[in-house]
């Protein structure tokens, strides 16, 4: 076996690559995209669901499992993996992004921000050595840095102040927990907003901070997709070739796509399990909005060749009726089908990029999602 950190490339296809990551949970094939599981559970899945999907690897949030039930809790608890009983591998995010997105009176200064909880309105400081030691404490196989997810929209001057901010909580990030301590790695997260210099200038400094692997933070904030993907393009060639590159909060299947092209390794993204609660369901024919009275009598199944539990044993009419009554079964399998989805996208995907036919799956998809539908 591997040491955690081990990252080893695989065949690829043009800037698309597949590659194997060495996590002290277990091996990785990439590109892989994680499920969300921001409380600790993705939400409805038993951990047993999960590894009949075929998730490899799931996130939690510093930010959420800080506030409760409490790091300190879950470490007394024997640590995440125990706590949830799930005995893969865990990547956390640092919180920078829930801070800004959940909580209110933020306020940021160098020692880090402080945040009042959207829970109870407590304060609370998180530090770089702060989130470190929460990641430490749930064991997360990979933990990310502090930063600053600079709003879309932010101008240059208020983007530059913020990667050097960025960049020097990455370095106390890495004072604060030495590379492969305890087999937990850590990931830098490059910012820079929309400005390609800022990028390469948050890129270039980070890489002398030698982290396990690299992110590109900053974007799927609200940008058009034609922004995202002139980022996407330009900044990820600058991460290190031989270390993990993760496109954080992305995305829908075209996104999935693009940043494959553009030799991402690791996505996340809330999208399947929370249109699960909205009735909107991934098949490789594109999208379907189960409450349509289309599927009213369609005693089909969703999709005829998928092995999820609710394509094997129930039909279009019978999901329908499930969200129409608002039945905690809907969410179920919704999420388990939607999640199947993203779990086999991304192993064609693979096995695509293997053979060398990469662009014309990627062409195939994208028919089936098109540009509007995402
Ligand atoms: N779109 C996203 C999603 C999650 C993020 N997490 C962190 N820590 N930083 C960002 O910039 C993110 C952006
Ligand atoms: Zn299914």
């Amino acid at each position: 076996m591997n040491l955690p950190g081990t990252f080893t490339l695989g065949p690829g296809d043009g800037s698309a690559r597949t590659g194997r990551l060495t996590t002290a949970h277990g091996e990785i094939e990439t590109p892989v995209f994680m499920p969300v599981g921001t409380q600790g559970t993705v939400k409805s899945l038993c951990p047993d669901d999960l590894r009949t999907i075929g998730a490899r690897i799931i996130l939690g949030n510093t930010y959420h499992l800080y506030l409760r039930p409490g790091d300190e809790l879950v470490a007394k608890m024997g640590g995440l993996h125990r706590f949830m009983a799930w005995d893969g591998p865990i990547l956390t995010d640092s919180g920078g992004f829930q801070v800004f997105s959940l909580s209110g009176l933020r306020r940021i200064t160098e020692e880090g921000v402080t945040f009042s909880s959207h829970i109870d309105g407590s304060k609370h400081l998180f530090s770089p050595e702060k989130v470190i030691s929460i990641e430490r404490n749930l064991g997360s196989d990979i933990m990310m840095v502090l930063d600053e997810c600079v709003p879309y929209g932010a101008d240059r001057a208020y983007t530059e102040k913020s990667l050097g901010l960025t960049t020097r909580w990455a370095t106390r990030c890495r004072a604060a927990h030495a590379p492969l301590d305890r087999g937990q790695l850590l990931f830098g997260i490059v910012q820079g907003g929309f400005f390609k210099d800022l990028r390469a200038e948050s890129a270039r400094q980070l890489i002398d901070l030698a982290f396990e692997g690299y992110a590109l933070g900053g974007l799927s904030v609200g940008e058009s997709r034609a922004e995202m993907y002139d980022i996407l393009y330009d900044a990820t060639p600058l991460l290190p070739a031989d270390k993990p590159r993760y496109l954080m909060g992305v995305g829908a299947p075209r996104d999935l796509l693009a940043g494959m092209a553009a030799g991402i390794d690791m996505f996340d993204c809330v999208l399947p399990t929370r249109n699960a609660r909205n009735g909107t369901l991934f098949t490789f024919q594109g999208k379907v909005n189960i409450k349509r009275a289309e599927y009213r009598e369609d005693d089909s199944p969703l999709e005829a060749d998928c092995p999820c539990y609710a394509c094997r044993t129930f039909s279009k009419a019978y999901l329908r009726h499930l969200y129409v009554a608002r039945e905690l079964l809907s969410y179920r399998l919704n999420t388990l089908h939607n999640l199947t989805f993203f779990s086999r996208f991304m192993a064609q995907a693979r096995q695509a990029i293997r053979e060398g036919r990469f662009e014309a799956f990627r062409t195939a998809m994208e028919a089936a999602y098109p540009e509007t539908d995402a």
